[in-house]
């Protein structure tokens, strides 16, 4: 039986349980493991992680009942880390950034980040989404919040609107369409900068923002303004898809912001009446893609109308159908997704952080 005198003797111990999205020794991380004076152990998950903490209690239950160790008094948190961004100048009250982008419209970027910003929501953590695409801003349409138009706040600030549990703002809140679709260049950066910095996000874990697709300079100058602390490229199987992929990530690099990896949408095609699968757009290029660019291969999604039907009934399918498979496919995406940020990435200390802006 293991016994405890130290809180580096829990940490060897806890060491013992591993996961996917976890590092060898991960209980030796800074500020994972505390013990209290009342002899509390506590574990403090730095990014969404509902997963690990759900099976992390099963495994002390489990050593608990089969007396490799006495019982012990424990709590188990998920509490996103703050990390370190290439863009110095933060954003009030948000920790870390995900930019969702691809290289080419129509590829399923939004439908990929409201699923992504939900499921990050399942996970644990408290989650914005800003839909930046000012060329069709679609997270309106897609949430069913077409007629909402944000408070004002100290005459100064947008409320984000709060649906499904996230906090939402789009341009779509703002303009129409048809006046958004005009936006180019300069003017552009310029309004999205100031939606992002002039919106009251409550203090949020995870700011997942839908970007306007392409590698032009609307992308470059926010990635340049933005502490984006990861991008995700979406793309297709479509060779076509795939190169214009290359030059996202090649855009990324030009800037520093790490790219978490690539998700591949419509990678196959899941028919409603048998469920069997179709390669339709061709497959194995995400994957070339992915090994050429060093970068991992994070999801690959199918499409199946059920996805389309939820979008288009303004219930996104991880919140209309939780216990999905598909909900399931963006739990783990989503949870892949802020393990690497936090892996590959640098904490940021503590500090208040002083919105400049
Ligand atoms: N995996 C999927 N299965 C079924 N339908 C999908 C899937 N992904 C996206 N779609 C559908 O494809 C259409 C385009 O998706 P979406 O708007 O997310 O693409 P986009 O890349 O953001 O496009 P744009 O750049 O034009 O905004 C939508 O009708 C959406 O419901």
């Amino acid at each position: 039986m293991h016994s405890f005198a130290s809180k580096h003797d829990f940490c060897v111990w806890l060491n013992q349980f591993s996961h996917p999205h976890l590092i060898a020794n991960w209980a030796d991380q800074p500020h994972v493991v505390t013990l209290s004076n009342e002899h509390l152990l506590r574990v403090v998950l730095p990014f969404a992680a509902k997963e690990i903490k759900e099976q992390l209690a099963q495994w002390i239950e489990t050593q608990i009942e089969n007396n490799q160790i006495d019982c012990i008094a424990y709590e188990i948190l998920v509490r996103p880390s703050t990390l370190r961004t290439t863009v110095d100048k933060s954003i009030r009250g948000v920790k870390n950034v995900i930019a969702v982008t691809s290289a080419k419209g129509g590829v399923g970027k939004s439908t990929t980040a409201v699923n992504l910003a939900l499921a990050l929501s399942h996970s644990g953590a408290k989650v914005g989404l800003l839909d930046a695409d000012v060329y069709g801003p679609s997270v309106p349409l897609m949430l069913g919040t077409t007629d909402a138009k944000p408070g004002v706040v100290d005459n100064k600030w947008m409320q984000p609107i709060e649906v499904q549990g996230i906090y939402t703002h789009s341009i779509g809140y703002l303009i129409d369409k048809a006046n958004a679709a005009i936006w180019r260049g300069p003017m552009a950066s310029k309004a999205l900068e100031q939606l992002v910095r002039e919106t009251h996000w409550p203090d949020l874990d995870y700011l997942v923002i839908d970007m306007p697709p392409g590698t032009g300079d609307i992308q470059l100058t926010l990635a340049q303004q933005i502490p984006v602390t990861g991008a995700v490229i979406v793309t297709t199987p479509q060779d076509l898809a795939l190169a214009d992929a290359r030059k996202g990530a090649a855009m990324f690099d030009e800037v520093d912001v790490p790219v978490v990896g690539i998700v591949e949408n419509m990678s196959y095609h899941v028919c409603s009446h048998c469920g069997a699968k179709e390669a339709l757009f061709g497959s194995g290029g995400a994957q070339t893609l992915a090994a050429e660019c060093g970068l991992s291969l994070l999801a690959q999604l199918p499409l199946h109308i059920a996805m389309r039907e939820d979008i288009d009934a303004g219930i996104p399918t991880v919140a209309r159908r939780p216990e999905s498979e598909h909900a399931g496919d963006y739990l783990q995406l989503a949870e892949r997704i802020a393990s690497t940020l936090y892996w590959q990435g640098h904490v940021k200390p503590d500090a208040i952080d002083i919105a400049l802006v």
